[in-house]
């Protein structure tokens, strides 16, 4: 996957080079480019934003630089992204949406957002996707690229070393995951649930659907409303 990402703070994207999305990188899984968007500034301050016509707080990116930034990179089989308190929500499912394009651009906003018509005048190229992390205002869509990538750098074939760990890991059944636990055995004086240590692997996978299913019901029963016609007779006798 080739993914291209547009800020007037590429530092803040540092992190993207460690752990596994630094290993992604490296073995080619991710090909990922961070330009400043004042590279395509022509002026000696290297201006990016001016005052939004209508009045109102704060100034708007200039369309501009991010008209001659976005034609370097985007072809019709590109996926424009651009972090937006008013985006689409993103999610796990989205992620796995993501996971599958060949080229993500990332269009990372500050002030109070970027001029319209650069969003409209790359519709008319490729697909455009506003994105949200959630409902809370950030300084820009930086800490968005963070989020997206690291969610979607994991779905990516050869990334974790073992894949059935998506299987069973927090939303990606429709359920919250069953609580983990390793050695020591006795910590504190907390032990570890016996059915775990028992061996009884057919027994061990029914008391963590028990739990997964107990603790969405606790912590997010919204997750369970949308899951409530996958669960089989155990299921609902658990809840
Ligand atoms: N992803 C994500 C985000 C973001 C996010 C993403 C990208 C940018 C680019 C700039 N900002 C800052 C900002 C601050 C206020 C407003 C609202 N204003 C109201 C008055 C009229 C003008 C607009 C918009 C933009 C961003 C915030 N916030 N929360 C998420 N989940």
């Amino acid at each position: 996957m080739r993914v291209d990402v547009f800020t007037i703070f590429p530092d803040y994207l540092a992190p993207l080079e460690l752990s596994l999305i630094g290993k992604a990188r490296g073995t080619g899984a991710l090909d990922l480019r961070a330009t400043d968007l004042r590279d395509f500034t022509h002026d000696v301050h290297r201006t990016v934003d001016d005052t939004p016509y209508g009045g109102g707080p704060g100034m708007v990116m200039r369309p501009e630089p991010w008209g001659q930034a976005l034609d370097t990179v985007l072809t019709p089989s590109s996926l424009l992204l651009v972090p937006s308190p008013a985006g689409r929500r993103f999610d796990q499912a989205m992620a796995h949406e993501l996971a599958l394009e060949e080229h993500l651009v990332f269009a990372c906003g500050r002030y109070e957002g970027i001029d319209q018509r650069v969003l409209s005048h790359a519709s008319g190229v490729c697909r455009v996707q506003e994105v949200s992390l959630g409902d809370y205002v950030l300084f820009g869509g930086e800490v968005a690229v963070l989020v997206v990538l690291e969610a979607v750098t994991r779905l990516l074939p050869g990334v974790l070393g073992n894949a059935d760990s998506l299987l069973e890991e927090s939303h990606a059944a429709g359920l919250l995951e069953a609580p983990m636990y390793t050695k020591p055995a006795e910590w504190r004086g907390h032990g570890v649930p016996e059915i775990l240590r028992s061996g009884d692997h057919a027994k061990i996978a029914r008391w963590r659907r028990d739990q997964a299913l107990l603790r969405t019901a606790q912590q997010r029963p919204d997750l369970l409303k949308q899951c409530y016609d996958t669960l089989d007779k155990r299921d609902l006798a658990t809840l």
